[in-house]
């Protein structure tokens, strides 16, 4: 009971009402998402090579990140978000982009999506080969400032610029809302705020919409209001969910998101992460981590856990630091 004391009666009574709707896992498993992914499947975007390794303060060789990308290509994922064509000034770490690209083993069957935020980044991305790019944008407007140094209004009228010439040149592009449950500078951000830009950026031709929890505040409660709102502008199959772990939600929130309907989940091998825009904002939710739920809730994921454990093992120890992911120390612990 001395739990309660610590929520209050109107959160206790909103995730009550949540819980008390939740369908069986079975159910749950076997609805028919439309096109994105079938049923009983789930689509994991692996982001360690990028939102991974970012932040990262000393420089990772190049030679480190084409082979784990590479051994990642070998675990099962099917998208692995490569690297960025962002400025070199501001995000050192993604300055050899175009290398990574021109040498990384594109596996068949595997997409190598890149971020590119202007059209710069993409006609770099598309000198290189690149199949697949993702603009990234924010429900609040100071870290639309602090990251891509603009307004929203101004980031959309780049966005549309990059959607267009990237069709033309046949490439998909996917969308990135950040801050979706909160930001490191304004704090609070409105569920109508971040349906306004997923809307914008689906209407511009996004096939997927990321929403990402940034800074990882969110809680199922405060994920389910934004989730209400969004999904009345943008169709759930075209959905994503982006979680940083910061505050210990991450796997919560993605159940919540199921129980949406959502299907496709970006994670970090090793609990990789953290944005440079984003003081305080530690890793994504750990790729291992996401396949053990989902392997126990019975979806396919085509992944192979052991081999992702291994791969999460060998950037950790080329970084110098444990692996983050509690799965992939608790099979270490059993000398996998
Ligand atoms: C967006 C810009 C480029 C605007 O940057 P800007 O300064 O407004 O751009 P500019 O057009 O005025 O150009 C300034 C300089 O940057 C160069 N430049 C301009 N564009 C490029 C480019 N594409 N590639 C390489 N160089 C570029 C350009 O050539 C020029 O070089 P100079 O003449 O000074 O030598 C800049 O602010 C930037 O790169 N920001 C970095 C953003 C970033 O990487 N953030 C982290 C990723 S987002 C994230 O982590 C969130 C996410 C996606 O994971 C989801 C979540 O967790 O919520």
């Amino acid at each position: 009971m001395a739990i309660f004391r610590y929520v209050s009666r109107s959160t206790f009574r909103a995730n009550k009402a949540f819980f008390t709707k939740t369908r069986s896992i079975s159910v749950l498993r076997e609805q028919n998402l439309g096109s994105n992914v079938g049923p009983g499947q789930v689509k994991i975007v692996e982001v360690g090579p990028r939102d991974g390794l970012q932040n990262e303060k000393q420089q990772v060789p190049t030679d480190i990140k084409i082979s784990f990308v590479n051994k990642l290509s070998k675990t099962g994922l099917k998208v692995i978000e490569a690297t960025s064509f962002v400025s070199p000034k501001l995000v050192p770490q993604m300055a050899d982009c175009s290398e990574i690209m021109t040498k990384i083993t594109r596996e068949p069957g595997v997409n190598y999506p890149v971020l590119t935020p202007n059209l710069k980044g993409l006609e770099k991305a598309i000198s290189v080969g690149v199949k697949e790019v993702a603009i990234f944008g924010a429900a609040s407007e100071k870290f639309s400032q602090a990251n891509i140094n603009c307004s929203i209004k101004d980031s959309l009228s780049r966005f549309r610029e990059v959607v267009e010439r990237a069709n033309l040149a046949g490439i998909t592009v996917r969308g990135y809302v950040s801050c979706v449950l909160g930001c490191p500078y304004q704090g609070e951000v409105s569920p109508e705020a971040v349906a306004e830009i997923a809307e914008e950026m689906y209407k511009m031709g996004c096939y997927e919409i990321s929403l990402g929890d940034t800074i990882g505040v969110g809680t199922p409660g405060s994920l389910n209001k934004m989730l209400t709102a969004v999904r009345k502008v943008v169709p759930i199959e075209r959905l994503a969910l982006h979680c940083h772990d910061t505050y210990g939600q991450a796997l919560a929130n993605i159940y919540c998101a199921l129980e949406h309907g959502i299907r496709v989940f970006d994670s970090s091998v090793a609990g990789l992460g953290g944005c440079p825009f984003a003081k305080g904002a530690t890793g994504n939710v750990a790729t291992e981590d996401v396949v053990y739920m989902f392997q126990g809730m019975g979806f396919h994921t085509g992944v192979n856990l052991t081999d992702l454990v291994r791969v999460g093992n060998y950037i950790s120890q080329n970084l110098g630091r444990p692996n983050r992911s509690k799965v992939a120390v608790a099979l270490n612990a059993k000398n996998l």
